[in-house]
């Protein structure tokens, strides 16, 4: 089994993961919490209150596992591949893929890297959703001290489970859309390449964008779920399950509740996954 696609989706997902965090804190927090007017109003109020160092919130643990996600995802999207068209990374630009092998291999991926992230996203949305500042001397102490403090204290009040609180709507958003992110990237590069030639940093740039946002795009409505469940157990606000939180979200802020923070994943996604399909496929040349 060919390891490079591992390593190589581990760093490249470390270099998005960094550029696009200042964009995820303020979308975790328009979608989680309605003191906010939009965009802007978030950003302000997050500077002025917590500095810039409030749009870091929550990223250490996201850094650590990114290891883990991205080259599950990257790994497992190229070893599915080569399991079901028989060709490896570089064969690929002679003998392109089908869609529906890259949109298999992409769903498989997708399946596998969510079981991974849970448990990490979750701390993140826990941590991103604290709006103490860092260092306040007198008020009241953040609810979570810290990654490992957090993830102690889900495991310690709401059990092991509550670790996975929101797996599943997570695995019903990445499945399908990352099968959505693969297909687009192939398209893009395949309009822009000759025949057998490799696409230029360009294309694999503007490609990686352009899949990003039409995966994120694809993936929103499951996000404002997934996020709203996983706040669920600290806000002893329970839902029933998946349908239960989005019939009620609806019922309370109607269907726009459901596009909360598109435009914010969308203007995240562009950098981070250009960033992310450029260093990938410069990685995997390098080491061919
Ligand atoms: C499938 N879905 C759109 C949810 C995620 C796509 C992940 C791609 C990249 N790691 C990123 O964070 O943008």
């Amino acid at each position: 089994m060919p390891v490079e696609e591992f390593v190589a989706g581990w760093i490249s997902g470390a270099l998005g993961l960094v550029l696009g965090h200042p964009f995820d804190t303020v979308k975790v927090r328009l979608q989680t919490q309605s003191t906010y007017r939009g965009i802007i109003d978030c950003t302000v109020k997050t500077y002025r209150h917590e500095s810039i160092l409030g749009f870091f919130k929550g990223m250490s643990f996201p850094i650590a596992s990114i290891a883990v996600v991205n080259s599950v995802l990257f790994g497992v999207y190229s070893n599915a591949l080569l399991a079901l068209t028989a060709t490896s990374h570089h064969e690929r630009r002679l003998q392109p893929p089908s869609y529906t092998h890259v949109f298999i291999a992409g769903c498989t991926g997708g399946f596998l890297q969510a079981y991974c992230l849970a448990p990490f996203d979750l701390i993140k949305v826990r941590l991103q959703n604290q709006t103490e500042p860092r260092a306040r001397h007198g008020g009241p102490p953040p609810r979570y001290r810290g990654p490992v403090h957090c993830a102690a204290s889900i495991f310690q009040e709401e059990g092991p489970r509550g670790l996975f609180r929101g797996a599943w709507a997570l695995t019903l958003r990445d499945t399908p859309t990352l099968g959505i992110y693969f297909v687009s990237y192939e398209w893009l590069c395949r309009q822009a390449t000759p025949d057998g030639q490799n696409p230029s940093s360009t294309t694999v740039l503007v490609a990686g964008g352009f899949a990003g946002i039409t995966s994120w795009v694809t993936a929103t409505p499951l996000d404002v779920i997934k996020s709203r469940m996983q706040m669920a157990g600290l806000e002893r606000r329970e839902y029933q399950g998946l349908l239960d939180c989005m019939v009620s979200s609806a019922r309370q802020e109607g269907l726009g509740v459901f596009f909360r923070g598109l435009t914010i994943n969308s203007a995240r996604a562009f950098p981070v996954n250009a960033v992310t399909f450029l260093s990938y496929e410069y990685l995997l040349h390098l080491w061919g």
